[in-house]
């Protein structure tokens, strides 16, 4: 069996190189078995019914029309963690820059001439006075990969931190340093902090969750980073917020117009994951989650179907996405006994209104498996049915 993989954006080639080239091609045909991208916005490019899967090679998925995704049988992977070491790093930039006038006195420094410009320099540096970070208190909304990495961060700074998430992970809970205090409302992380930096998914939920009233309640002279995504922050209201001086600084990796042209904002162009170590990380393991989901039906890292994982070891794996309503294994397995097939093994998971079924069995002829194939594709509520053959 071979499978096609289309490409977008810059996907690194280590993580291309993860297909082997016996039984993959990848960016050779318009009507792909799979994708790989990062940024590409899928709600507005063209997809059929032929994408079985879909990995972003990054954290938010929020570019990826899941409802339409899940609808069909196409299933969505991210892969956690791949970039959020170079987020945290970028972050912890950003605070330093917010904190002193590196960049201003470099500047300053540079137009500097003659034989004593040394002199010049100490004569003007007082200038560029900054503050130090150590001591600051700094709120960190959302405590998963990036938050938890910032946190640990600004705490190993001197920081005074205090974490909020209340919808965090079991992981994330077990990751997150006791030294982090969680506090237990969004007020009591916006109320006394010097810095707040805001690392959460782009939900209809989140959507303008810092607004002019979050932002009123903040500390006089703050500064925010939103390294999440846009229109998590209401930048027309941050704006308004820096002319009254309530905010000091805005230090964003999503660009406006209202935003690109304030004084008082730092907009980087979505540089947060943009490192080649995250780069090759995220590539390498979408192609790997992809892998494992082609060739063997099992999923992970999944953002809309639940986590399947049963050792393949049978000669035939029948894998089906259905419905997740009452009696489907049951008219399943119905249509499986009258044909007299026994099964090895067997799994059936669910996550909200989907369901996924998988069946190991030994092996069958081609057009035993075609016909196969065909009869539970009958069942109205089942949305895709694929056989898989152990090569091991
Ligand atoms: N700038 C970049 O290049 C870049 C890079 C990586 C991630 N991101 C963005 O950052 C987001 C977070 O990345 P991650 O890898 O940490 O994801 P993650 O899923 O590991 O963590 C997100 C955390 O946010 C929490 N959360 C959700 N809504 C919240 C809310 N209203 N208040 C507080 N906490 C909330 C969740 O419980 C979770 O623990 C991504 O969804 C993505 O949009 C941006
Ligand atoms: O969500 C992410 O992982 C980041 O925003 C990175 O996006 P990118 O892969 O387009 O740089």
């Amino acid at each position: 069996m071979t499978f096609d993989v289309k490409t977008y954006n810059v996907i690194a080639q280590e993580g291309i190189d993860v297909f082997p080239k016996d039984s993959y091609t990848v960016n050779q045909t318009e009507k792909p078995d799979a994708l790989l991208i990062r940024s590409q916005d899928m709600h507005k490019t063209a997809f059929g019914t032929n994408v079985l899967a879909i990995a972003r090679a990054g954290a938010g998925f929020n570019n990826i029309p899941l409802v339409k995704c899940t609808d069909q049988g196409t299933v969505v992977f991210n892969t956690p963690g791949s970039n959020a070491n170079a987020v945290k790093e970028l972050v912890v930039a950003l605070l330093i820059l917010a904190a002193r006038p590196v960049i201003p006195a470099i500047q300053w420094a540079k137009k500097m001439g003659g034989a004593d410009v040394s002199l010049q320099t100490e004569k003007g540096k007082n200038h560029f006075d900054g503050t130090e970070l150590q001591g600051k208190r700094i709120g960190v909304i959302g405590l998963g990969s990036v938050g938890s990495k910032v946190a640990r961060a600004a705490y190993d700074l001197g920081m005074d931190v205090v974490g909020y998430d209340p919808y965090i992970s079991v992981e994330h809970a077990w990751r997150l340093s006791n030294d982090i205090p969680r506090a237990e409302s969004l007020d009591d992380v916006l109320n006394d902090s010097d810095y707040v930096t805001i690392h959460i998914p782009y939900t209809e939920q989140n959507r303008n969750l810092i607004s002019a009233e979050e932002l009123a309640k903040m500390k006089d002279g703050a500064v925010l980073l939103n390294y999440s995504r846009g229109g998590i922050v209401n930048d027309h209201d941050v704006c308004e917020a820096l002319d009254s001086g309530k905010l000091r600084l805005f230090m964003t990796d999503f660009s406006s117009p209202e935003v690109l042209n304030h004084d008082k904002t730092v907009v980087t162009p979505h540089l947060g994951g943009t490192t080649e170590e995250a780069e090759v990380n995220g590539a390498k393991q979408a192609a790997r989650t992809l892998r494992k989901y082609l060739e063997t039906g099992n999923i992970v890292n999944s953002v809309n179907f639940p986590t399947v994982e049963m050792p393949f070891e049978a000669p035939l794996r029948l894998t089906l996405i259905h419905q997740n309503i009452p009696n489907m294994v049951g008219r399943i397995t119905t249509i499986l006994a009258n044909r007299e097939i026994n099964i090895d093994n067997m799994i059936n998971r669910s996550r909200d209104k989907i369901a996924y079924t998988v069946i190991d069995a030994a092996a069958l002829s081609e057009e035993q498996v075609e016909e196969l194939e065909k009869e539970l594709m009958t069942i109205p509520e089942v949305i895709r049915v694929r056989a898989l053959h152990n090569h091991a």
